[in-house]
């Protein structure tokens, strides 16, 4: 039988400690109140729990747990019962203690929704402006209803967000452990290799265009179909569908009604929150006839900041190094491999000319009456003709389970007619793939994948908005 060596217990305690050169700094938070810092793009901030209580949206720190915060975030630590932490190995762009935490009002939200958590749970949708902390809301309440033990669906309508996948998509995940604090992307999933929580499997849906906007039709479209696998999953998952769904969006305004009545039909939302705009609430009881859903307004936080153009990019890619490449306590290691351009077919979203979205939605409405086989899949989604280095180098690719295409026949035609992009965009994403180099003159294709195949496990990929540049 294999002995205990102390020494390697003696050297994981040690590397809790920073190091005694090191310039620690410590802050008192006092009961329910919260520290907010920012972390500088280059930067990265070790933070450890000394006493007390403390958590990050929702998500409880373990005491004397060295923590580390790569550059780009935004972060605060709240507190019920007082706490003190050290942080240390840079200085915070900005730091300081605040006493409006919002913490208290979803702690009383949650209450009210764990009332609701007997056979179905609550389906919650949070909308609200721009940086309204709508994502910070979100990963509150799914953390406090995990801790008593639910399992609620965690769904991300933003294509320009990122959950336990890389950006493009809308994804729905049971939410069975903690967050990982210190991914970008709230923690590892089972695509991409170990983890040290319990790995999720999110159930993603490509939409590979950075803004809903791009195209109205397409993110309706692939609203609907999520909407439909999960509740599929809540019919197949008892724990589940007494837990709830909780829906984060990209920013609405009233203008995008339909869009909101849509997630609303396809989810079965029961309560809307609606963060930090009294107008928006007024507007929405005006327009919203459904008696099923309970409308109610929560307070922005004062501590939300706003994240301009370069950071959400600057976070993008971040999520993508982490989908490959893991974070610096668990690193991963993603393979490369060649194929034939050839043995591939290539679907893109299309991206609709920004339009008026009034007149937009005027079209949609009339679309909705009409039964859903009369979709205009040349709409939503084209194949790529004579795909090569120009359209492909450095870019994310989905890949599409391919069990419902008539693959032989495709591979052999430039065909792109609704039997293949009616199943490509039912269908969800097996995983992703960066294209590392496409060489025209070979036909060749090299791309890293995050484990060790032989060959992909499709022929059918689809190519997003997104690059990466390693
Ligand atoms: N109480 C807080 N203290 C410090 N930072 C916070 C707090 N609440 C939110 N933030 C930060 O403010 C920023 C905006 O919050 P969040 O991303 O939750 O807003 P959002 O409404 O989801 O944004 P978007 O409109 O882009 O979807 C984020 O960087 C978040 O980490």
């Amino acid at each position: 039988m294999a002995t205990f060596d102390p020494s390697i217990l003696q050297s994981i305690l040690n590397k809790t400690k920073p190091e005694s050169s090191e310039n620690v700094n410590v802050v008192e938070v006092p009961p329910f109140q919260e520290w907010r810092f920012e972390v500088a793009a280059k930067d990265k901030l070790k933070l450890k729990l000394v006493d007390g209580t403390a958590e990050i949206f929702g998500t409880e720190l373990s005491p004397n747990i060295e923590y580390a915060f790569q550059g780009s975030v935004k972060l605060c630590v709240f507190s019920f019962s007082g706490c003190k932490l050290q942080f240390w190995n840079c200085q915070p762009l900005s730091e300081y203690v605040s006493e409006e935490s919002c913490v208290g009002q979803y702690l009383t939200l949650h209450l009210g929704l764990e009332k609701q958590r007997v056979v179905e749970g609550p389906r919650v949708l949070v909308i609200g402006g721009k940086d309204s902390g709508k994502t910070a809301l979100c990963r509150t309440l799914a953390s406090y209803a995990e801790k008593q033990d639910h399992q609620p669906m965690l769904v991300n309508l933003n294509p320009r967000d990122f959950q336990f996948v890389i950006p493009g998509n809308l994804s729905a995940t049971a939410i069975s452990d903690l967050f990982n604090l210190e991914n970008v992307a709230l923690g590892e999933s089972v695509t991409t290799g170990p983890s040290f929580y319990h790995q999720k499997q999110p159930l993603a849906k490509t939409f590979g265009l950075e803004k809903f906007s791009d195209n109205i039709k397409l993110y309706r479209y692939l609203i609907q179909q999520l909407g439909k696998s999960v509740r599929k999953r809540l019919d197949n998952d008892i724990k589940v569908k007494k837990s709830g769904v909780i829906v984060d969006t990209p920013a609405f305004t009233i203008k995008e009604y339909d869009i909101i009545e849509e997630i609303v039909s396809s989810f079965n939302i029961n309560v809307l929150l609606i963060v930090g705009s009294e107008r928006l609430l007024v507007d929405l009881k005006k327009k919203m006839q459904n008696p099923a859903v309970t409308l109610l307004k929560l307070n922005k936080s004062s501590g939300c900041v706003d994240k301009d153009d370069k950071y959400e990019r600057e976070l993008q890619q971040r999520s993508i190094k982490e989908y490959f490449y893991g974070i610096d306590r668990l690193q991963l290691s993603p393979y490369s491999i060649t194929v034939n351009l050839k043995d591939f077919i290539f679907v893109r979203p299309k991206e609709t000319e920004n339009v008026n979205l009034s007149f937009l939605s005027g079209d949609l409405a009339d679309d909705d009456e009409a039964p859903r086989e009369s979709v205009n899949y040349k709409q939503l989604a084209e194949r790529v003709k004579n795909p090569g280095s120009d359209t492909l180098n450095n870019s994310i690719l989905s890949l599409v389970d391919d069990s419902q295409i008539d693959t032989l026949r495709y591979l052999n035609s430039e065909d792109d007619d609704e039997n293949l992009i009616k199943p490509f965009l039912d269908s969800s994403s097996l995983g992703f793939c960066y294209v590392q180099n496409c060489n025209d003159e070979k036909g060749k294709l090299t791309l890293l994948v995050p484990s060790p195949v032989q060959q992909l496990p499709t022929r059918t990929l689809l190519l997003t908005q997104f690059r990466y540049h390693e």
